[in-house]
């Protein structure tokens, strides 16, 4: 059943190609058989034709006897005796002026065969050597005699053609089967597998390994494959070279990103001339510095630095050298710092130092220290020897609770105190 609702159904190309195949071979077949039947009607035809006449010429005589003589009863039993047999379909004997005498049909109107043939003779009497005329006999066969002789070997042919269709139909469907629609199956399953799965790595091996046209497909495809496997690769290599490429820009651009900030943060915090902290940044360290003495219970110190009359060097020597005296002023001093103090310029030629646990003690000798230095110094520009001095204000937190602004104004008065006490002068 599956088989025939595949025929008239037919779900695809193999299946629609054994249907065109065998509708052909079945046309062929009937048409064949059409011929071979005909054929054999025609002959029984004729063979029925001869054997009429053969049966005119067997009762040609004793009916020509019967008329002759007048022997109605002769003549009925023969005639009686022909439609009897199986090939004569009726009978008609008629006299020299073609008036019928006898008709006699084995069927009736109703029953009457498609198609009747019949064979003519002559009744003729010899007397003295002389021919005379006295009828004509007709003897009548029908297409159904011929087809009763021809039916069983029409039966046959009929036969051996069905078994022969059948046959070949079991053939088709196993040959198709074998050779196209299981191998075309195999490999749309495998090209749906490589389609689900996204997976140009696979590749489509069909289990019958015979060269035709199915396994050269097989192999074109597979080419295929590879080709979109090669170009596949080809781009995540140009993909992985544009990443890489990518970050290593991105990485570049952020380390020139992260020196540049770098260097902001300094120009932020320190002075562009001398480097040391600017104003600012040495206030809030110094804030936090003071709040962990504070905290540890550790004196602070600030020691504020103003260079004396530096509006004379600039004066005298211009302000480029006075630049060069500020430089050379936080050299010296830098010299006698820890690691640990805090150095930075407040204002044009003010400089303030904050000492962590350093009493009032300590940081007036190091601020005597430094007076001591820079005036011991001098600096040659242009073949010009500079000398300069500075006045120094320190104030100490000792163990009082003072903001780094109390700090910072008590050792600013000092300073003030310093420079009226003639310059180049430490206060404390
Ligand atoms: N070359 C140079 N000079 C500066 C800079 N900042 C401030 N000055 C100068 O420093 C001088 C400060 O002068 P004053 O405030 O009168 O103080 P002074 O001459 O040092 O006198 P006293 O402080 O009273 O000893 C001014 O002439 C400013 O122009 C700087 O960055 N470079």
């Amino acid at each position: 059943m599956l088989v025939f609702s595949t025929f008239i159904r037919p779900k695809n190309l193999s299946q629609k190609m054994m249907r065109v195949i065998f509708s052909i071979y079945l046309g062929v077949t009937c048409l064949i058989t059409g011929i071979q039947f005909l054929t054999e009607y025609l002959k029984t035809q004729d063979s029925i034709l001869s054997e009429l006449k053969q049966l005119e010429e067997t009762v040609r005589e004793p009916i020509s006897s019967s008329l002759w003589q007048y022997n109605q009863n002769q003549l009925g039993v023969l005639v009686a005796g022909l439609i009897k047999m199986p090939i004569i379909e009726g009978v008609d004997i008629f006299d020299k002026h073609a008036q019928t005498m006898i008709s006699k049909r084995s069927f009736t109107p109703v029953s009457a065969p498609t198609s009747i043939f019949d064979t003519k003779a002559d009744l003729s009497w010899t007397l003295n050597d002389q021919q005379i005329f006295l009828g004509s006999l007709v003897l009548y066969s029908s297409s159904e005699v011929v087809l009763d002789r021809v039916l069983f070997g029409f039966s046959l042919i009929a036969i051996t053609a069905i078994i022969k269709l059948s046959v070949l139909f079991w053939l088709f469907i196993w040959a198709f089967d074998r050779y196209l629609a299981r191998p075309l199956k195999e490999l749309m399953s495998q090209v749906n597998e490589v389609q689900l799965n996204q997976d140009v790595s696979k590749r489509i091996i069909l289990s019958n390994t015979d060269s035709n046209e199915l396994s050269q497909l097989q192999n074109h495809m597979n080419m295929m494959l590879s080709a979109i496997e090669k170009d596949q690769q080809q781009l995540l290599e140009d993909e992985q070279a544009k990443r890489n490429w990518l970050e290593m820009a991105v990485a570049k651009r952020t380390e020139e990103l992260q020196i540049l900030n770098e260097k902001l943060k300094i120009l932020a915090k320190n002075d562009s001339l001398t480097g040391i902290l600017n104003r600012g940044s040495f206030f809030e360290a110094a804030e936090h510095l003071l709040l962990l003495s504070q905290r540890r219970e550790s004196p602070a110190s600030f020691i504020l630095m103003d260079l004396d009359n530096f509006k004379i060097v600039n004066d005298t020597f211009g302000h480029f050298s006075g630049d060069k005296v500020l430089i050379h002023f936080t050299h010296t001093i830098h010299t006698f710092l820890r690691e640990s103090d805090l150095f930075g310029r407040l204002g044009g030629e003010e400089f303030g130092i904050f000492l962590s646990d350093t009493g009032i003690d300590d940081a007036y000798q190091l601020a005597d220290k430094l007076r001591h230095a820079i005036s011991n110094s001098a600096l040659e520009i242009d073949g010009e020897t500079i000398t300069y001095t500075v006045s120094i204000g320190i104030e100490s937190s000792e163990l009082k609770n003072i903001s780094i602004d109390e700090l910072f104004k008590s050792a600013d008065s000092k300073l003030y105190g310093a420079k009226d006490k003639g310059r180049n002068y430490v206060e404390r």
